[in-house]
């Protein structure tokens, strides 16, 4: 881990915790109210300096990829469980995560859209490392049997290429049992297909180099 990420993910972390607090703690109103004002302190020293926009997709010296703001897979963002992957030989992709309790939907179990969130992330990066990186176009989710909360399995593959389209399936277990399937198509968007045909001509245009 690099420096600036072991400085601002425990941060993360540390917001993750708060969160899963501001559900079940059950301290009385004047604790409530002491907590508050260390977090008003804690808000103070962290908005003294800002990004204007979001915090998009940075890279390191080394070509690294950083989607530290990204909702499912984020280091910075304590909305993100994280999802952390782990690509097969063939191309499966896999994450065992956590859940904690603020991710509740219908009592005691995973919210439906939390699920999705996942699914889509890890659908997508499936698409990406498997060489055809796209949006999203079409999620197809069949929540098969209640998700609980805690540790969790997703893994996805990709069924097919068709040109600037991957049709990627995968799902969300429990370790044992199958929670919620998905397909999913992801595409190359027309402004990038643009982007690289341009680049592409602009190569072959190129004056040759002795
Ligand atoms: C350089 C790379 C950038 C990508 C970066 C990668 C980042 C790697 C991170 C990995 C992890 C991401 C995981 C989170 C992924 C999100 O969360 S993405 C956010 C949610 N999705 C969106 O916001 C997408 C919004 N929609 C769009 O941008 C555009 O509608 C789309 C989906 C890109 C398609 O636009 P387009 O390229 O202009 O489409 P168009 O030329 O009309 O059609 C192309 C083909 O796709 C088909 N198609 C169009 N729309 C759809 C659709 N919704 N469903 C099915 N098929 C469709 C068409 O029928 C056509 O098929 P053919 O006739 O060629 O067979």
């Amino acid at each position: 881990m690099d420096a600036e990420a072991a400085v601002v993910g425990p941060l993360a972390e540390d917001l993750r915790v708060l969160n899963e607090l501001s559900v079940v703690s059950e301290v009385d109103a004047d604790a409530v109210g002491r907590a508050r004002e260390h977090l008003e302190a804690a808000r103070a020293i962290l908005a003294e300096k800002t990004l204007d926009g979001p915090y998009g997709v940075r890279f390191t010296a080394d070509g690294r990829q950083r989607s530290w703001g990204n909702a499912a897979v984020g280091l910075r963002n304590p909305i993100a469980p994280p999802l952390e992957f782990v690509k097969d030989d063939d191309g499966t992709v896999r994450a065992d995560y956590f859940l904690r309790r603020g991710y509740e939907g219908p009592p005691g179990l995973t919210h439906g859209g939390i699920s999705a969130l996942i699914l889509d992330q890890v659908l997508g990066y499936t698409a990406t490392v498997n060489g055809c990186p796209g949006m999203t176009g079409t999620l197809t989710l069949r929540y098969r049997n209640p998700t609980p909360l805690g540790a969790l399995h997703a893994e996805a593959r990709v069924d097919r290429i068709e040109g600037i389209k991957a049709f990627v399936v995968g799902h969300i277990s429990d370790g044992e049992t199958v929670c919620v399937e998905a397909e999913g198509v992801f595409i190359l968007p027309r402004w990038a297909r643009e982007r690289m045909a341009a680049e592409a001509s602009a190569v072959t245009e190129a004056p040759a180099q002795d």
